[in-house]
């Protein structure tokens, strides 16, 4: 048996061939980031697609996957072929997950709940947001009323306030979520010129904050309710939201409040590996946040691999930031990651065609990945390893 998504191409040009129907969403990437772009407002569409600073680091994610080609072998047998990969813990159909992005109904009205409708018809997990425009508990249900199996992840934003913090993941285990995931790179907002100069973010429109304004612990903190006065709701979540303080000796805390395996994201340095690798995490994800905090910093891919030494066997070792096509996947398992997760192109696919497009962008690229492992003599996801890959200068 081949893996259910081959020849998902096939189906399109038949689809065109027998009914005359071409696809209603672009199939090309490049062709649907233009139209993704072109539909949002300036806002919104700042938001999604900038970076920080110069930008210089956003671009270094892409260039970073540039430089590393593919030497595809030949004359294997790769008729019967297989993406699926364990990832902490949990049986996935490949190594894929949708990249944790808040305030998602900026590019679509049903954001994170058409995410997770789109993510379950293809079994690929969701991590949701802490800055979430619907609660926690509202996208837990949307991704399950189709696809009881498909697991979810919950992102944390370490608040201030260590109840809050216990609160939301005490919330993110009672609705099903599988792992927590702690963002470590966005203690605070990075400069991001495309927002300053339109003055534009999300939360001071009230979108991002569900989760706060549905929290006890959030409300208790409020003089007025958020219904009687959602600015003060607005400001007290500005000033809890990311508490720069919290250090390695915090992971006590959260290792307490759950039971879930806890990732840490946005590790790009060896020995900060090796700390987390120290301190009992799960998993890291290797990441920059899509180049959208520290400007200057080093290209995603490019510090994967020193992680994955310092690490690798140990703790496992997941990746983000730049991925872009099913190639890029390849090259990112390649370099040793045990899954990667994929962030703005799911955006864009959503501001599309909402949950269908969500849905086209995660099959895609489950198509892309498939042929491109068969293409080059591999059978299944654990045979990709460093040698698939030469490095170009
Ligand atoms: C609009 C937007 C919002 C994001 N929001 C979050 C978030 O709420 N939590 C988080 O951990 N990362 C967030 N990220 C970062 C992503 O999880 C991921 O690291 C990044 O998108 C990877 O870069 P790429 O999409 O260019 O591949 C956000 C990214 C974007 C583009
Ligand atoms: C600060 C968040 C709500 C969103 C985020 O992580 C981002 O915009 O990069």
């Amino acid at each position: 048996m081949s893996t259910p998504f081959a020849n998902f191409q096939y189906g399109i040009y038949l689809e065109g061939a027998l009914n005359g129907k071409r696809p209603s969403h672009p199939m090309g990437w490049d062709a649907l980031e233009a139209e993704a772009t072109e539909r949002l407002a300036p806002g919104p569409r700042g938001y999604l697609n900038g970076g920080a600073g110069t930008e210089d680091t956003m671009r270094a994610n892409l260039e970073a996957f540039r430089r590393q080609r593919i030497v595809p072998r030949m004359l294997r047998d790769v008729e019967t072929r297989s993406l699926a990969r364990r990832v902490l813990g949990t049986d996935l159909p490949a190594p894929l997950l949708v990249a944790p992005i808040g305030v998602q109904s900026i590019v679509h009205p049903d954001g994170e709940l058409a995410v997770a409708r789109g993510a379950a018809a293809t079994g690929i997990p969701m991590i949701a947001s802490t800055a979430s425009s619907y609660t926690l508990e509202a996208i837990a249900e949307a991704g399950t009323a189709s696809e009881a199996a498909t697991p979810r992840w919950y992102q944390l934003y370490w608040p201030r306030g260590r109840e809050l913090a216990r609160s939301l993941v005490e919330r993110a285990e009672a609705a099903g979520y599988g792992a927590i995931v702690v963002t470590l790179d966005t203690w605070l907002l990075g400069w991001r010129p495309r927002d300053l100069q339109q003055a534009y973010l999300p939360f001071l429109e009230s979108v991002g904050i569900a989760n706060y304004l549905s929290d006890p612990v959030f409300r208790s903190t409020l003089e007025k309710t958020p219904e009687e006065d959602p600015m003060a709701a607005v400001g007290q979540f500005v000033g809890v939201f990311s508490n720069p303080t919290v250090t390695w000796d915090d992971l006590a805390f959260l290792r307490e409040c759950t039971s879930l395996p806890i990732v840490l994201k946005g590790i790009l340095h060896a020995d900060d590996a090796r700390e987390a690798a120290a301190r009992g995490v799960d998993g890291l994800i290797v990441s920059n946040h899509g180049g959208r905090q520290v400007d200057g910093a080093i290209g995603a891919l490019d510090a994967l691999p020193g992680v994955v030494d310092a690490v690798g066997g140990e703790v496992e070792v997941l990746f983000d930031s730049g991925v872009r096509c099913g190639a890029d996947i390849f090259k990112a398992l390649a370099l040793g990651a045990r899954a990667v997760c994929v962030g703005r192109p799911v955006m864009w696919g959503l501001t599309v065609g909402g949950e269908e497009g969500v849905k086209t962008v995660l099959q895609s690229l489950l198509a892309e990945l498939d042929l491109t492992l068969a293409l080059s003599g591999l059978a299944n996801v654990d045979q990709i390893d460093r040698s698939a890959l030469t490095t170009r200068p």
